[in-house]
């Protein structure tokens, strides 16, 4: 049953049932609908609460709904103008969640009262559209324009704590919401009620409202690059001080259609469920996220304090575990510990402001910091984090090996190098696992799960849940050069080279990628990461410095074409950030504003000049499609190659690690988006007139599913079930 109903004295008690989450799916609606009808003229019931079954009051409209055939019949703002007409209180009681509808829901109601540890919100501009239940009109009318406006645009979570002083909520409870509810229904039958209904209500401001949202509105411009849900947001907000209560509820529904007709909500809500998806890993073998059971890990161990150990610390110790930080010297072990400790204050202040007290058990796991390896052997899980250098992490694991008790699970954070060979060392290979995380790793969502060959399903399991635990979006991947965030990386930057030889620079094609929505263009996220980072691997590959083969032209590297445009910066010791000079300027080592250098601009004009290239006039759309259809073909090969399990994964990859704008997918789903048979014509363009590129040769899987039409990614799974899977 949708929605069910039980009478207490003379409350009647509507409470919504929908598993898991109580979603408002059309059932729902039309069961709370008839419920209010015999609520209403039944003459026992003198007042109404509202909830949600176990535990959660709902998380809002049936998301699935919007993209189904059967599109929703029943309006859920005619449910809450329904509601709010009532004559009879009705009294939301708040558990769990009440997030976009099931928020707006509560706000129809006359008063509210909430569990202490709920959380509301109207998170809709997370996924492309805005709180069109009449959220946008009614919020602002109960607690202004400011604050309404932060989380309607920003989607945030309001702790109920802060939904009290904000004044959303008329009551906070440590028990039943329930319970309480029914009282503050009882105490009220025959209170006035007009002042209860918000619609009714005029938005109070003592602030120059327009120039206050034209400020929001420049201001959201940049920062969600091209995502149009938030400025749609700001508009329907205006509505509701500039516009009579209907009038603003037509708004917000023409404002829902445009978006709708942009394509973003598609879009945003395919990477909603891809990252609930990716969680529900499956092995060819048949072991899946529902059979196999992951173990606890009550401690944990990080090795390595550098930027990423200290970024692992603080996310575990965020989440409660206990760590022990292990780093090799006494300078190396005070530096990290003082990092680290100046993150976990920051993270203790952000506890403290969300209400969370330490008391309660949300505080932060403590950490331990150590020289001694000894000090690790008890612990569940250990985490290493020391550089790329495989000799080192091999040295490391076989420390670790003879170390540690016998079931501890031996995690490396490298970010590309072989998880077999760092296993090979080890007495338990199917206790190892990568854990690439992102940088800074205490904030990141992303979590690359990289399976060794020999890896258990129980080590999968773990990580994943690890993952879970840390607030991050787990994706299981396979072991191969890079995984596959990295790898997809190469080809990209490989195109944006090629385009400063070409004629471009660096701010310009910058400038296009993030136009694009992405959150930095590739010079400036490679001078953020350091460019000697990628010069000292080419190097170990004999692509950059004294392994070069003597006599190699400078543009070719065995027989195809290459860029040694980077190399050279090195050389000069322009690292980027950390040098002050890259392939931007920095105000002084370790300064973040980059500014375009004239001296790289020389230094072009005279590299085009000695390999005599012509300087062609690109487009700035030439430069999305070369660099983006380069990043996509390569995730084709990924799937190819049996390294994701699907285009799913890959996007959640992209839309959490590396920046991708969420509101145009992931990268598989823009592909899928713009066309295959598009993408296929112009990489086979490319690839005709530049053989000596190999990364744009159509990839095997691109071709084929563009044979077939370019079906909908949804359908490529059927493509890729004939396709090896290494996970
Ligand atoms: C915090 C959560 C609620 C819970 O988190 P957690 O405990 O970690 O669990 P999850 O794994 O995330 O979720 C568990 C499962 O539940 C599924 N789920 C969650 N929320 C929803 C939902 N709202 N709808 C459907 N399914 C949901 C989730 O997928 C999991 O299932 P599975 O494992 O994948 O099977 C967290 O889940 C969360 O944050 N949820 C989202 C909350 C949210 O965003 N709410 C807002 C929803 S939108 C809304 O409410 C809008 C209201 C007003 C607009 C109404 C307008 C309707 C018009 C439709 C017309 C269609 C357009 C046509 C236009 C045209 O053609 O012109």
């Amino acid at each position: 049953m949708a929605a069910t109903r039980t009478l207490s004295h003379t409350v009647a008690v509507i409470k919504i049932n929908n598993p898991p989450v109580n979603a408002l799916s059309t059932p729902v609606c039309q069961a709370l609908i008839k419920e209010l009808a015999e609520v209403k003229k039944d003459p026992s019931v003198e007042a109404i609460v509202l909830c949600g079954a176990n535990g959660k009051f709902s998380a809002g409209a049936d998301i699935r709904e919007f993209s189904s055939a059967a599109r929703r019949t029943v309006s859920l703002e005619d449910i809450n103008a329904e509601i709010e007409s009532t004559t009879k209180p009705v009294v939301a009681a708040i558990e769990g969640v009440a997030l976009g509808g099931g928020l707006e829901l509560a706000l129809s109601c006359h008063y509210r009262v909430a569990h202490i540890k709920t959380v509301m919100g109207l998170p809709e501009v997370l996924i492309g559209i805005l709180p069109a239940a009449g959220g946008t009109q009614r919020l602002p009318r109960l607690i202004g324009i400011p604050a309404a406006l932060d989380i309607i645009v920003r989607g945030r979570h309001v702790p109920a704590t802060e939904a009290f002083q904000l004044g959303i909520v008329d009551e906070v409870v440590p028990s039943s919401a329930i319970a309480a509810a029914v009282q503050m229904a009882r105490k009220v039958i025959g209170k006035p009620m007009d002042s209860r209904r918000l619609s009714t209500n005029a938005v109070q401001y003592n602030i120059n409202v327009d120039a206050f949202l034209d400020t929001a509105l420049e201001k959201a411009k940049r920062q969600f690059r091209g995502a149009q849900a938030p400025l749609a947001c700001i508009e329907a907000v205006r509505a509701s001080a500039q516009l009579p209560y209907q009038r603003g509820i037509e708004k917000e529904r023409q404002l829902f259609a445009s978006l709708w007709a942009t394509g973003q909500p598609q879009a945003q809500q395919y990477a909603f469920f891809s990252e609930r998806n990716v969680g529900k890993w499956t092995l060819p073998s048949g072991e899946r996220w529902d059979n196999v059971r992951p173990c606890q890990i009550r401690t944990a161990a990080v090795i390595g304090l550098g930027t990423m150990g200290r970024g692992i610390v603080t996310s575990l110790s965020k989440s409660n575990i206990p760590v022990i930080a292990l780093e090799q010297d006494t300078k190396q072990l005070d530096s990290g510990k003082k990092a680290v400790n100046s993150l976990l204050e920051r993270e203790a202040e952000k506890l403290k402001k969300q209400g969370n007290s330490f008391a309660e058990g949300n505080g932060l796991g403590s950490v331990h910091f150590t020289l001694n390896f000894e000090d690790l052997k008890n612990v569940d899980l250990v985490i290493e984090a020391v550089y790329e250098n495989m000799n080192l992490k091999k040295d490391i694991f076989r420390k670790l090996s003879s170390i540690m008790k016998p079931d501890a699970f031996l995690c490396t954070n490298t970010s590309g190098l072989n998880i077999d060979e760092i296993a090979s060392v080890t007495n338990r290979p199917q206790l190892v696992i990568g854990t690439h995380f992102f940088s800074p790793a205490n904030i990141m969502r992303l979590l690359e799960v990289v399976r060794g060959r020999h890896t258990s399903p129980t080590t999968i399991a773990t990580a994943m849940s690890l993952g879970k635990m840390l607030g991050k979006v787990a994706v299981l991947v396979g072991n191969c050069p890079l995984f596959v965030g990295n790898r997809m990386l190469g080809p990209y930057l490989e195109q944006a080279n090629y385009l400063l030889e070409e004629g471009y620079y660096p701010e310009e094609v910058d400038q296009a990628l993030e136009e694009f929505g992405f959150a930095m263009g590739p010079f400036r996220m490679m001078d953020l990461a350091g460019l000697d980072v990628g010069w000292r691997s080419r190097m170990e590959k004999g692509l950059a410095g004294s392994g070069v083969p003597p006599g190699t032209p400078a543009r070719q590297r065995e027989g195809n074409r290459y860029c040694p445009l980077a190399d050279m910066l090195c050389e000069l010791g322009r690292f980027g950030q950390k040098s002050g000079k890259g392939w931007y300027q920095y105000e002084k080592p370790g300064g973040r504003h980059a500014h375009p250098d004239p001296w790289v601009r020389d230094f072009l004009a005279k590299y085009r000049k000695t390999y005599n290239i012509k300087q062609q006039a690109v487009h700035p759309e030439q430069i999305l499609q070369r660099c983006l259809y380069a990043l996509i073909n390569e995730g084709f090969r990924v799937l190819e190659d049996g390294i994701a399990s699907g285009p799913e994964d890959i996007d959640v990859i992209y839309n959490n690690g590396y920046g991708w704008p969420k509101h145009r997918g992931g990268p598989m789903y823009y592909a899928s988006a713009v066309g295959l048979h598009e993408v296929l014509m112009v990489l086979e363009g490319y690839h005709k007139a530049n053989p000596d590129v190999p990364s744009m040769k159509p990839s095997f899987l691109l071709k084929k599913l563009a044979a077939v039409g370019g079906p909908p990614i949804k359908e490529w799974r059927t493509q890729l079930g004939k396709l090896p899977n290494k996970l």
